[in-house]
């Protein structure tokens, strides 16, 4: 079995960060899973920064700027993830990528190398359900899963895509943008079990879950938690001290116990 499905299949609580690779640079990138790993995190969302994150809020559209000026790439990610696996560090990671860079690199080259180098699923936010078949073929060829991203809108769609999932399905929490947000859009609760009905795999929400309640909520629901923008924000803060090896366990440190606050139960 895929290790995002046994991930997601044997824990009922799913805590899926999201970070973007290169941010502030790929060295610290390393650390940072190990640190999300301990934290508790069943799956790691890997972002390659764009330069065009259309789906992105200003939080993570900044962290993507700052990994573009490293000079990060898709080939730089997929060389990342090896040595996060040479490392030791085995959590399963999907790797985040806008449709651009995975078509500019190959799309086979792409899934093969990344799943070489140890990926074990893809999201691509820009590649609409309807015209993934070949990227979905692709990734299975490689024991890959690729997750599928439902939003709150038509139900018939949602149920349409919710039934072919692999993995997880990702639900996005309200139309937009990333980034931290306080309540919900309010058809919320309908649109997500609509896709739990249909959905032959688990649930995980996304899009401004960014406090210890939200994510309390959501497992209490049932529903795994997908953070990103605010852990990003954590980053940024302590970016600085992150690029000085002198610093770096203690900003670690300290980033470890701001994720381990968010899903203290
Ligand atoms: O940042 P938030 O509001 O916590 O939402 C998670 C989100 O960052 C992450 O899953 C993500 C990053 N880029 C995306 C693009 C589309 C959908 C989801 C994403």
């Amino acid at each position: 079995m895929n290790r995002v499905e046994a991930a997601a299949n044997t824990n009922n609580q799913l805590f899926i960060p999201y970070i973007v690779a290169g941010d502030p640079t790929i060295e610290v990138t390393i650390d940072l899973a190990r640190v999300l790993e301990e934290s508790g995190a069943h799956i790691l969302e890997l972002g390659v920064p764009y330069s065009d994150p259309l789906a992105d809020g200003p939080v993570i559209q900044a962290a993507a700027n700052r990994s573009l000026q490293e000079g990060t790439s898709l080939q730089t990610v997929i060389d990342t993830v090896r040595q996060i696996r040479a490392a030791g560090i085995r959590i399963p990671i999907v790797l985040f990528c806008y449709v651009n860079p995975i078509l500019k690199y190959g799309l086979h080259d792409a899934v093969k190398a990344a799943s070489e180098a140890g990926v074990d699923g893809w999201l691509v936010p820009d590649l609409p359900y309807e015209e993934n078949d070949e990227m979905k073929k692709t990734c299975n060829e490689y024991g890959n899963v690729l997750i599928s991203l439902v939003a709150p809108t038509s139900n018939e769609r949602v149920k349409r895509i919710a039934k072919e999932a692999q993995g997880f399905l990702y639900c996005v929490s309200s139309l937009g943008v990333t980034g931290v947000r306080e309540e919900f859009d309010h058809r919320l609760d309908t649109f997500i079990t609509a896709a739990s009905e249909s959905s032959s795999v688990p649930l995980a929400v996304g899009f401004g879950v960014s406090k210890r309640e939200h994510v309390a909520r959501l497992h209490t629901q049932g529903y795994g938690a997908v953070v990103g923008s605010r852990i990003v924000k954590e980053i940024e803060k302590y970016e600085t001290m992150l690029r000085d090896p002198n610093q770096r366990s203690k900003a670690l440190l300290q980033i470890k116990t701001f994720v381990q606050s968010l899903v203290s139960s």
